[in-house]
């Protein structure tokens, strides 16, 4: 939903920025490197101590090059294979970073298994939500359906809670219990997703199975027409 409604604006707005980076002569992939480590190393360095708010300030300053990257890559003309296979598997490399850095607070000082093991939930289906659509669009399907939950979502709903949640330590009292709203939220929406593209999948690859099945029907009986013809 985000991808669709949200890509719109934030293009417009951050097209000047990529202007500015390539005039500098920063390139893309520079670009989506950057941002990678900058975002791995606020989720790792600063969600595992409890400081969400912080760690949240420090993402989001990082996360935002996955827009720029892409914009920056159309702007030059060199949209690339290169660059959608090292976007999109950062994209995993990120998202691990920022789910395993709740699920390290909540393993150590956190103290809270079921919130650790939310946390593992929402990393690994968000990977495979995202390898459905990788693998399905590999054996030649659509996957014409993005689904409740994605990666967008995802970022949103988990940064904007864990930065609320990081203004505990400045004295908001009772503001902490977002995170495990969110992160249950982001759980239960995953497995929806995962289910709406497992379905779409199953039916995407039925039904293009029967028509090359068909295909190879009539192509047989084409060849058995001309071979009975070419026999007369
Ligand atoms: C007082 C409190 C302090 C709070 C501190 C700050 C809070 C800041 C809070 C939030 C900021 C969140 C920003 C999140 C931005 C996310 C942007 C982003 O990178 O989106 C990526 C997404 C997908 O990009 P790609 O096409 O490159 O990736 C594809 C994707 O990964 C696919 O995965 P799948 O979806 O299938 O799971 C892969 O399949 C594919 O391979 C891969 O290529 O980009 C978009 O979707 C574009 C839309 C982005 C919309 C961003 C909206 C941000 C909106 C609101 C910010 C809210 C701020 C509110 C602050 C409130 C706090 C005061
Ligand atoms: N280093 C890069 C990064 C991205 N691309 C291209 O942009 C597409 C992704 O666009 P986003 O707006 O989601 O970043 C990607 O599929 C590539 O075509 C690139 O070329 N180099
Ligand atoms: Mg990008
Ligand atoms: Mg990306």
């Amino acid at each position: 939903m985000l991808n669709k409604y949200a890509r719109a604006f934030f293009t417009r707005v951050l097209t000047p920025f990529a202007a500015f980076l390539i005039r500098r002569g920063v390139s893309p992939d520079t670009v989506t490197l950057i941002g990678t480590a900058g975002v791995v190393a606020g989720a790792l360095v600063f969600y595992p101590r409890g400081e969400f708010f912080w760690g949240t300030v420090v993402i989001t300053l990082f996360v935002f090059s996955d827009l720029v990257d892409g914009n920056m890559a159309r702007q030059l003309g060199r949209s690339s294979r290169w660059g959608a296979f090292l976007d999109s598997t950062l994209d995993r490399v990120a998202d691990g970073a920022i789910f395993g850095g709740f699920a390290l607070w909540y393993a150590g000082t956190g103290n809270n298994v079921m919130l650790c093991a939310v946390s593992i939930f929402c990393l690994a289906s968000g990977q495979v939500v995202s390898y459905t659509k990788a693998r399905g669009e590999s054996i030649g399907l659509p996957v014409a359906v993005n689904g409740l939950v994605e990666r967008a979502e995802r970022l949103v709903i988990s940064l904007v809670a864990a930065g609320f949640a990081g203004l505990h330590a400045f004295g908001v009292p009772g503001i902490q219990v977002l995170l495990p709203i969110a992160l249950w939220i982001v759980a239960v929406g995953s497995l929806v997703t995962l289910v709406q593209r497992v379905v779409t999948v199953r039916r995407e690859a039925a039904e293009a199975d029967a028509a090359a099945a068909l295909q190879k029907g009539e192509n047989a009986s084409q060849g058995t027409s001309h071979g009975s013809g070419a026999a007369q």
